[in-house]
């Protein structure tokens, strides 16, 4: 069967696409909300304390009178991420799913916080360039694998040395730290930073970046 003109040319030419620009834009959106959209994207091993930082810095901003919206790796896999695996190629998808989810949340005005392993640089790279310079504000949770493996909340590195779940991070599959990243958290010696504290560096970076004004 020969399919319509208007059904071919989409099939020959997959970039035959046109945006349409709407009447409202992200600056309109902006100044109704009176912040600027971004994403916080925060990596680190499992049990480093992301999702953790992810609800603190939602709340504090939210107390601000900023509207956020959180997308964590755990959750979006329970959904639109349902049929990926932890396979290299499998984690390099969700993590572009997840930016670019995190680009719409962005170009509605929103603080969008982005809580996954994202484990490989590349990956991260990749997300970095979807933004406008500065939009994408990367935060390292740099704790240590053993303080990771001593939380261990939900059993899973118990199961990975085990041998009871193959390509664990951190175990039997890389973690690759952020070399240029703009902020690192982590415990100051022996002394436990709580989460709420951790979420107020962020919230400073954003004040400062402009973040929480149209
Ligand atoms: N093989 C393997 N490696 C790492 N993590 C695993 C694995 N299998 C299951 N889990 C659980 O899945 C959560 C990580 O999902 P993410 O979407 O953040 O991972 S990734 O960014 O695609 O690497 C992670 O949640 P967090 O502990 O919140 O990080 C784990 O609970
Ligand atoms: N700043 C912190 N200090 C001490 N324990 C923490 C801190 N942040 C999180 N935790 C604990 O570490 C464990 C893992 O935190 P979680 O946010 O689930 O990590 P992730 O999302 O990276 O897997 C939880 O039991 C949590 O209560």
């Amino acid at each position: 069967m020969i399919a319509p003109p208007f059904l071919m040319s989409t099939m020959e030419n997959p970039t035959n696409i046109v945006w349409h620009k709407s009447s409202v834009e992200k600056l309109d959106r902006q100044r109704l909300l009176q912040q600027k959209g971004c994403v916080i994207w925060i990596t680190g091993l499992s049990g480093s304390g992301k999702s953790t930082v992810a609800c603190a810095l939602s709340q504090g901003l939210h107390m601000r009178g900023k509207l956020t919206y959180i997308l964590d790796g755990d959750n979006v896999r329970h959904g639109l991420n349902r049929d990926l695996s932890f396979k290299a190629e499998d984690r390099a998808e969700n993590i572009r799913r997840i930016a670019e989810v995190a680009k719409l949340f962005a170009d509605a005005g929103i603080i969008c916080i982005a809580s996954l392993i994202s484990p490989y640089r590349k990956d991260r790279d990749v997300c970095r360039a979807l933004f406008p310079e500065g939009d994408f504000i990367e935060v390292f949770m740099d704790v240590p694998l053993h303080v990771c493996e001593n939380r261990d909340p939900k059993g899973l590195y118990k199961l990975a040395r085990a041998g009871k779940i193959k390509g664990f991070t951190g175990v039997d599959d890389p973690y690759e730290p952020p070399l240029n990243c703009e902020i690192v958290l982590q415990q100051k010696g022996r002394d436990c930073v709580l989460p709420c504290e951790m979420a107020e560096t962020v919230i400073s970076y954003l004040e400062e970046k402009g973040y929480l004004q149209a």
